[in-house]
């Protein structure tokens, strides 16, 4: 207990933890934190690797009343009744990657459910001078982690923003307290696989690294902008060129320095003059400006091409930004003055000397960068298996968003899905099946672009990790666990999963059945057909394909596009009765969905596509006819039509690809031994069923005697709910949602080869 006492002063005994306890708490750098973190825990002989009881016993062990003030915020925050007592995620290890804020804050939430948490970090030092603009929320999160004990000048006053480097270096304090291990100057260069007793490990440079031995079940990205994790896709969104500039000065904090004003953002529109005059006086154009006063004086702009040309910063034009702004078309020097006399010019000249501070290459701390192109993840989680061993993946902060700096949505947004994402790793701890977690993560990601300081709950003192306590309407089952199935890879448990197959699969080719439907819908009033997704939402557009073909059927005129819901609900009955297409999913679904999934509107088309060029009414169709069809006209397939690659098309080669892949199902499934669930080896499954058939949802609809009518279709055997096509699995003559065919003992979904069917029972 405690370290020997040593004497100061004659009234000023000294606990050497004490002390060191001071020192890791003043501590202004990455390395001195680990320094005195590694002393305090040599003081206090614990070890900081035994992360279950490293806090109880730091509390123990350190009786100091410095330490019990913090002690008392995080006892408040870890009582929340959401982390179970630490209990909800005990059995699991988690590996963050990155410890810039959005790691680091989703360490300590995972800390707190009880998880063992490494995070891995390559860069040696916390270097980053930048200034982040802070929400409200974020200020009151960081209050309660104890960020005025780490930094005194938190937000004081009216201060609404905070360095990269001491918001890493509070969090970093918080996460060693809570037992995290953070290592630095150690690459994350991939995952690798289970094997043998091995589970989940990651691939490190240095290769011989401690934490190389760590096994996983949950990884969580959070390297930043420029890092995507295999599994996951960034959508791209494209504006009008812009460039930005920051520039860091050296704050010497003098009381001269303090009286300048700071300049939370102008734009143009908001004080043509300020710029007219910035212009006139100094030949630089500027869209808008920000000046925070922090460990520097930090300046963020963005400005306009033409005048970065006319002074020389950019030497010459080129229409592509990467070439526009690559260093060797940029002059260095006339960056410096560029940013320097804005800065000068914005402050009225009452920055006396500005002197650049120094980034980590010992440079002026100016950076140009292009934010014409924000990248936004397309899924926010992500499940692969491998023999057996699941794993989670998820993304956070700027790898997940990309942050339009204007609006200080880095953080806010960055901790939102620091929160979901926790939360996300709490439902998987506690076993809920992964599709469910999955959804549900993917139904809070929808929200987050959106949120606001205004949109989100102002009560934040009760903003836990739940997501009901911080968005305002949120429905947590918005997507359903049938439209995540392509946020996992099974492919080595389920190898003939459909979501693998359209993550993998690019389809080609779809030029045909887009031009199809904008020939039928042509001059429809509110229906414009350009693509296989946005174009659809209302309904109308389905309606009017339908009365193309059959008006009798359809009164265009009874319709209103904002009933999206009604108009494909309508439209789904009589494709169904008319000509026997089941629809892909709900109307209802289909409606709410902010997205339209371009894979099953495409699949569903393209039967309606065939059931109106039948020649004869009725005719069959539905997926067994349109194998056929497909097969036949594959024969007479252009070379163009069978190209892959353009994600824009989908081809009948990849239906064609898809039915096989489906037929193939059958066979492989016939000749595979059949498995216990993986997951459940107290429970040997009984001897499997000698009548034991599968029927692939691909193959020819069954006969009625067979066990597996249109109408048995329709429903799923064990939930009773209706299953749509894309979603459908057979076995034993019956039809069910995939996730419903789950284990009886631990719930897991099974492999199709993997049960046992009792006659007597139905189960
Ligand atoms: N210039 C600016 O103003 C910047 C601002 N931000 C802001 O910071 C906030 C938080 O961002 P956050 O999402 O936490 O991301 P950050 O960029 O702050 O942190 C990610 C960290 O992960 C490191 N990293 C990346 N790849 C690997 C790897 N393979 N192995 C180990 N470490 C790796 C990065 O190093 P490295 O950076 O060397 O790749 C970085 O230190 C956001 O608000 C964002 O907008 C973030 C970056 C720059």
């Amino acid at each position: 207990m405690g370290g020997l006492l040593t004497v100061k002063g004659p009234f000023d005994p000294v606990n050497p933890s004490h002390a060191t306890f001071d020192l890791f708490v003043q501590a202004q750098s990455c390395k001195d934190v680990k320094h005195h973190f590694a002393e305090l825990c040599k003081q206090l002989d614990i070890n900081p690797k035994d992360f279950r009881s490293f806090y109880g016993k730091l509390k123990e062990r350190l009786n100091y009343w410095k330490a019990k003030a913090l002690w008392a915020k995080l006892d408040k925050r870890a009582s929340h009744a959401d982390y179970q007592q630490g209990k909800a995620c005990t059995k699991n290890k988690c590996l963050v990657l990155g410890a810039g804020p959005c790691g680091l804050r989703v360490a300590i939430e995972l800390s707190l459910l009880g998880a063992q948490v490494v995070v891995l970090e390559k860069r040696e030092a916390f270097t980053r001078n930048n200034v982040l603009h802070l929400w409200p929320y974020t200020i009151c999160d960081l209050r309660a982690l104890g960020a005025k004990k780490f930094y005194g000048k938190f937000c004081t006053g009216s201060l609404d923003h905070i360095s990269i480097r001491q918001l890493q270096l509070i969090l970093l304090k918080v996460s060693l307290l809570l037992g995290v291990e953070v290592h630095t100057g150690v690459e994350f260069q991939g995952l690798i696989e289970p094997s043998g007793d091995s589970g989940w490990t990651a691939n490190l440079q240095p290769r011989s690294h401690p934490a190389s031995a760590f096994q996983f079940d949950v990884f969580i990205s959070a390297g930043g902008g420029r890092f995507v994790p295999d599994g996951f896709k960034h959508k791209e969104l494209r504006g009008k060129l812009a460039i930005g500039i920051t520039a860091n000065f050296i704050n010497r904090n003098t009381a001269e320095e303090a009286q300048v004003a700071e300049i939370s953002g102008v734009a143009r529109i908001y004080n043509q003059k300020f710029f007219q005059d910035l212009l006139a006086q100094t030949g630089i154009d500027l869209e808008n400006i920000v000046y925070y006063k922090d460990d520097t004086h930090y300046f963020v702009m963005t400005a306009k091409k033409k005048s970065l040309l006319k002074k020389g910063v950019i030497k010459q034009d080129y229409s592509n930004a990467d070439e526009l702004l690559a260093p060797v078309n940029v002059d260095r020097e006339a960056l410096h003055s560029y940013a320097h006399d804005a800065a000068h010019f914005s402050t009225g000249g009452k920055l006396p000397d500005l002197q650049f501070a120094r980034s980590q290459s010992g440079q002026p701390d100016v950076a140009m960068f292009d934010f014409t192109c924000m990248h936004r993840a397309e899924n926010a989680s992500f499940v692969k298996e491998r023999r057996g061993k699941k794993l989670l993946m998820a993304l956070v902060g700027d790898c997940l968003v990309e942050p339009f700096w204007p609006l200080g949505t880095g953080i806010a947004r960055g901790f939102l899905a620091a929160f979901d994402t926790a939360w996300m790793v709490r439902s998987w701890g506690m076993g809920i099946p992964h599709l469910k977690v999955l959804a549900e993560r993917e139904s809070v990601y929808q929200l987050l672009s959106q949120t606001t300081p205004e949109n989100t709950s102002k009560n934040y003192a009760a903003y836990s990790i739940d997501p009901k306590t911080r968005y305002q309407r949120v429905n947590l089952s918005a997507i359903h666990s049938n439209q995540v199935r392509n946020v996992r890879d099974l492919s080595h448990s389920c190898p003939f999963d459909l979501s693998v197959f359209a993550l993998s699969e690019s389809f080609s080719g779809s030029e045909e059945l887009l031009k199809w439907c904008q020939n039928h819908t042509a001059g429809y009033a509110n229906v414009h057909v350009k693509d296989f997704t946005h174009s659809w939402r209302s309904g109308l557009a389905l309606c009017a394909l339908i009365h193309h073909f059959r008006s009798h059927l359809i009164d265009m005129s009874a319709l209103d596009e904002s009933s999206a819901a009604h108009n494909f609900h309508l439209a789904f009955s009589i494709l169904e009765k008319e000509l026997g297409i089941q629809p892909v999913m709900s109307a209802a679904d289909l409606a709410n969905s902010s997205e339209i999934d371009k894979l099953s509107m495409v699949l569903y088309l393209t039967q309606v596509q065939k059931a109106f060029s039948s020649p004869a009414k009725g005719e069959r169709s539905g997926i067994g006819y349109f194998f056929l069809k497909v097969k036949k006209r594959k024969k007479v397939k252009t070379e163009k039509e069978m190209r892959m690659g353009d994600d824009d098309n989908v081809s009948l080669g990849f239906l064609v690809r898809f039915c096989l892949s489906r037929f193939m199902i059958v066979v492989i499934v016939l000749m595979s031994m059949i498995q216990p669930c993986d997951l459940c080896p107290q429970t040997p499954a009984p001897p499997v069923s000698p009548e034991l058939t599968l029927v692939p949802d691909s193959a020819p609809e069954p006969e009625p005697n067979t066990g597996g009518s249109m109408t048995n279709s329709e429903e799923c055997y064990f939930c009773g709910h209706r299953v749509y096509v894309l979603e459908r699995v057979s076995a034993e003559g019956k039809f069910f949602h995939r996730s419903c065919f789950s284990c009886h003992e631990c719930g897991i979904t099974l492999r199709l080869g993997g049960y046992a069917f009792d006659q007597s029972t139905g189960e």
